[in-house]
C-alpha cells in the first residue's frame, strides 16, 4: 500500500532560481519524499511528457510512486502508478477503465459531498483542501481549515479511502494540520501535500527532511497516547488534590507571566486575581509584543469578551504554540452573533487551545449543537442532558481540555471525565465570575507549565505539562475561595463579595484543597 504520508505535488515555475526540475525532485526524494505528483498547468503535451519522463525515472530509482494530474494519456505513456483528478476532471470510473488495473486514482474534494461522492466512485485516496490558504494556486473554494479537516473525514465513515490535505502547508503549521485535523471517531490524515514549502525552497532536500521530521514527531506522539491504556494514578481525586497543592506551590514560588488578551469589563479584577494566585499578570494587546511576551514562562488567556485585537490573538497563540506554553481559550458569548462564531473558528483553526472553558451556551455554540441555547454571554436554561458525555467528545474533537462551567463543572480531556461541585450563588452575582474562571485556570497552566515530567503522555505537543491538572486547579481555586469568600462575616452582598473573594484567593491553603474540594473522576 502506497505512503501517502508525504506528497510532494510538483510545479515547474515554482523552482528557486538556478534549480532544474530533476535536481529539485531528486533532492526532494532524499529529504524523505513518500508519494510525487506532476503537476504542470501551462505546459504542452511535449513538454509534459518529458518531465513525467524524468519524474518517473527518479521515482522508480526511489521506490516512490508517482501520480500525474489531469492528464491520463501522460499516465499511460509514462506508466505512473496513478492519477490525481478535480471536481471537473474525468469522472473516476472513466479513468479507471483507461487505466491499468491496480492504477492509484485520487480526487481532490473541498467538502462533505465530494467525499461521499468520492468513497462512492470508488477513488483510491482523497486530496482534501484547501486546509491553509496558499498563493500557489487561485482557490475556487472557500478555506476547509485544520478543524473542517476533520469534518471531512467524519464522512468517511468505515471506508478505507486513504487521505491527504493539501494548500498553505508549509513546516510552521504542519504539526497544527497533523494534530488537529481528526474525524469524531479519532480517524487521522494518512498525509499531507505540499507544493511550495518543498519546490519553491532554494533546499528541498532540507526543506522536505524539515516536513518529515515534523510528522515523526507527531507519529511518536500519537504511538505514546495509544499505549496508554488505564487512567493515570495521578488522576484520582487524592491525586489530584496533590497535583494542584503541587502546583500551587509552583506558581507563589516562580509567579510565572500569565498573559491575558481580554475584554474591558473584566480587565482590572481579572490581574487581580492572578496576583493574588501569586502569578505575574500582563494585560497586552498590541501584536508588536506578542513575540516577545511568548518567550517568557507562562501561560496565554485569550478571552473575547469584547473581540477586539484579533491580530494579537492570532500572533500570540501561534507563538505560544511555538514556544509550548499554554493557550486557554476563553471564547465568551460565542453564541451570541455570528461574527463571535467566525472568529473563534479562525482563531481555533490557527493556534491549537490546551484548554477551552465556557458555559453551556458557548460550548453548545463552538460544538454547534442545539441542546442549549446562549442568550448574550449567558446561558440559557438547564444545560445539557449527558454533561459528561458532551464535554468528553468536544474535548476529543478540538484535541484539547474543554471546561464546561455551570454549578457543576465538568472537564475533560476526551478520555477521562472530572466533576466539580464546589463554588457559591454568588459567583453568579458579579459580573466577570466566568472570566476570573478563564484567569484561574490560565494561572494554573502556567504553573503546571514549570511541572514537564515529559514522561506517560503528561507533555503533550503544543504545551508542556499537565493541562488537565492546571485546568482542573483553576477551577477549584475560584470555587473554593468563592465558598470561603460567601461564609465570611464582613461579606454583605456582590460589592463585598469581590474583594473577598481576591483575598481568598491568596489565602488558599493546601488544607482546604485537600478537606473542600469536591471531586469525582468518571
Ligand atoms: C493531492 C492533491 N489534492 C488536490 C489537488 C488539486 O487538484 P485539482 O482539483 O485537479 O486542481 P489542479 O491541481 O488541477 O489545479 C491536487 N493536485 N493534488
Ligand atoms: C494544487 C492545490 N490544490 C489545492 C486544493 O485546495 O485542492 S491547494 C493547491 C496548492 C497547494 O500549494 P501549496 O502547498 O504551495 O500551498
Amino acid at each position: 500500500m502506497a505512503d501517502y504520508s508525504l506528497y510532494l505535488v510538483t510545479g515547474r515555475h515554482l523552482l528557486s532560481h538556478g534549480k532544474v526540475y530533476a535536481q529539485a525532485l531528486e533532492e526532494a526524494l532524499q529529504g524523505g519524499v513518500t508519494v510525487v505528483q506532476v503537476r504542470e498547468k501551462d505546459l504542452d503535451t511535449l513538454e509534459f511528457l518529458e518531465i513525467a519522463r524524468q519524474s518517473k525515472a527518479l521515482c522508480e530509482k526511489y521506490k516512490v510512486p508517482l501520480i500525474i494530474n489531469d492528464r491520463i494519456d501522460i499516465a499511460l505513456a509514462v506508466q505512473a502508478d496513478g492519477v490525481h483528478l478535480g471536481q471537473t476532471d474525468m469522472p473516476v470510473h472513466v479513468a479507471r477503465s483507461l487505466l491499468p488495473p491496480g492504477a492509484l486514482i485520487g480526487v481532490s474534494c473541498n467538502n462533505v459531498e465530494h467525499v461521499k461522492q468520492a468513497v462512492h466512485d470508488g477513488a483510491d485516496y482523497i486530496g482534501i483542501g484547501a486546509v491553509w490558504s496558499t498563493t500557489t494556486k487561485r482557490l475556487t473554494s472557500p478555506v476547509v481549515g485544520v478543524r473542517g479537516v476533520g469534518t471531512l473525514l467524519d464522512a468517511l465513515d468505515a471506508s478505507n479511502i486513504r487521505t491527504v490535505a493539501i494548500g498553505g502547508i508549509s513546516s510552521s503549521n504542519l504539526l497544527r494540520t497533523l494534530h488537529g485535523a481528526i474525524s469524531s471517531s479519532g480517524r487521522r490524515l494518512d498525509g499531507v501535500a505540499v507544493v511550495s514549502d518543498i519546490f519553491a525552497s532554494p533546499d528541498p532536500f532540507s526543506a522536505a527532511k524539515r516536513l518529515r521530521d515534523i510528522i515523526s514527531l507527531h507519529n511518536n506522539h500519537v504511538l505514546q497516547q495509544r499505549s496508554l491504556t488505564e487512567v493515570p494514578s495521578r488522576y484520582t481525586p487524592d491525586g489530584i488534590k496533590s497535583g494542584i497543592i503541587n502546583i500551587m506551590r509552583l506558581i507563589r514560588e516562580s509567579s510565572p507571566l500569565v498573559h491575558q488578551i481580554t475584554n474591558v469589563v473584566v480587565t482590572n479584577q481579572s490581574a487581580n486575581a492572578t496576583l493574588a494566585l501569586g502569578a505575574s499578570p500582563i494585560m497586552a494587546t498590541a501584536p508588536e509584543e506578542m513575540y516577545d511576551l511568548s518567550r517568557i514562562p507562562g501561560a496565554l488567556l485569550i478571552n473575547f469578551g469584547t473581540v477586539k485585537d484579533k491580530e494579537g490573538m492570532i500572533l500570540a497563540g501561534q507563538f505560544a504554540n511555538d514556544a509550548k506554553k499554554p493557550v486557554v481559550f476563553d471564547p465568551v458569548g460565542v453564541g451570541a452573533t455570528q461574527f463571535r462564531k467566525t472568529t473563534a473558528a479562525e482563531l481555533l483553526g490557527t493556534w491549537q487551545a490546551s484548554v477551552i472553558k465556557g458555559n453551556a451556551g458557548e460550548l453548545a455554540a463552538l460544538a454547534e449543537s442545539n441542546e442549549v441555547q446562549s442568550k448574550g454571554v449567558d446561558s440559557v436554561g438547564s444545560g445539557f442532558a449527558d454533561s459528561a458525555s458532551f464535554v468528553k467528545a468536544l474535548a476529543r474533537k478540538e484535541r484539547c481540555i474543554v471546561v464546561l462551567t455551570g454549578p457543576t463543572d465538568w472537564i475533560s480531556d476526551g478520555d477521562i471525565v472530572v466533576r466539580l461541585d464546589n463554588g457559591d450563588k454568588m459567583l453568579a452575582s458579579i459580573t466577570g465570575s466566568g472570566c476570573m474562571v478563564g484567569t484561574c485556570i490560565a494561572t494554573f497552566c502556567a504553573g503546571a507549565n514549570l511541572t514537564d515530567t515529559g514522561d506517560d503522555g503528561v507533555s503533550n505537543m503544543f504545551a508542556k505539562g499537565d493541562m488537565l491538572l492546571g485546568a482542573i486547579g483553576g477551577v477549584v481555586a475560584l470555587t473554593l475561595a468563592a465558598e470561603a469568600a460567601a461564609g465570611r462575616k464582613d461579606v454583605f452582598g456582590s460589592g463585598t463579595f469581590l474583594p473577598a473573594l481576591i483575598d481568598e484567593l491568596s489565602r488558599l491553603t493546601s488544607d482546604t484543597v485537600r478537606d473542600k474540594a469536591n471531586i469525582q473522576v468518571l
